[in-house]
């Protein structure tokens, strides 16, 4: 069988359970060989707000004690230039070879801007799409800009085929609804008082438990 690595990119700042309930989706529905776990560099981010290596350990703690194994693979940011997706799959096609199946996850707000990410269009040539719903995003085709709405037509597969192909083809799963941000977190807990007493946000249904602890234990995220 086509050896499938699955790659889920992302700021991670911080890891929530909506990353990990997409990567858990993807992990049931492909049985990629290896799941990697890309903390980026944002391009289109101005900063984040916590360090690389506290997002590394947060990436650890989160997939911890998953039922599926991930890799956290630093390449983006040991380059330690603004993440472009596109080199990283250049790179890792190079080392794969041309036969491996990889796909490339994300939620449904990157597939709806796609098109401004750096040479997207090389994308398809590079590697698969696997696209998870998320609240407030929407997957329809007649909601995405004309140009991306046109490729996911042309590439639509089930996720049985887009794990037997090397690149070019596109699955979702309309199933995900986990409506967690890290803009959500971040604010949240830039507005808790010392005590460490969150008073309105259950931030426990939102991060998993050992990196809450480490964000309270690092004193993260504090305005
Ligand atoms: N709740 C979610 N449901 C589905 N996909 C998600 C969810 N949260 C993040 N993702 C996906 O995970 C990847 C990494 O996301 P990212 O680290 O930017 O998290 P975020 O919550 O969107 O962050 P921020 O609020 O800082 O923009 C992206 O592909 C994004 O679409
Ligand atoms: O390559 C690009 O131009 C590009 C533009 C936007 C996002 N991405 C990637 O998409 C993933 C999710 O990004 P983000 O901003 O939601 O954390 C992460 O791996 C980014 O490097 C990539």
């Amino acid at each position: 069988m086509t050896r499938c690595v699955a790659l889920l990119g992302g700021s991670f700042d911080p890891v929530h359970h909506g990353h990990v309930a997409l990567a858990a989706l993807f992990a049931e529905l492909l049985r990629p060989d290896e799941l990697r776990i890309l903390p980026a560099l944002p391009w289109q981010k101005a900063s984040l707000q916590a360090g690389e290596r506290d997002r590394i350990r947060m990436l650890e703690l989160a997939f911890a004690g998953e039922s599926f194994d991930v890799v956290i693979d630093t390449r983006e940011i040991d380059r330690g230039t603004p993440t472009y997706t596109v080199e990283t799959l250049r790179g890792l096609r190079a080392e794969l070879g041309d036969a491996a199946s990889i796909v490339f996850l994300m939620g449904a707000d990157q597939l709806q801007k796609l098109d401004t990410w750096r040479d997207w269009q090389e994308l398809f040539a590079l590697c698969n799409l696997a696209v998870a719903a998320r609240p407030g995003y929407a997957l329809d085709e007649d909601r995405l800009p004309p140009a991306v709405a046109d490729q996911l037509a042309r590439r639509l597969a089930a996720p049985g085929e887009v794990r037997a192909a090397s690149h070019g083809k596109v699955c979702l799963a309309r199933t995900l609804a986990v409506d967690i941000s890290a803009t959500q977190i971040r604010n949240a807990l830039g507005k808790e008082p010392a005590t460490g007493a969150d008073q309105g946000t259950d931030l426990g249904a939102l991060v998993p438990r050992g990196v809450l602890d480490y964000i309270q234990q690092h004193n993260l995220y504090k305005s």
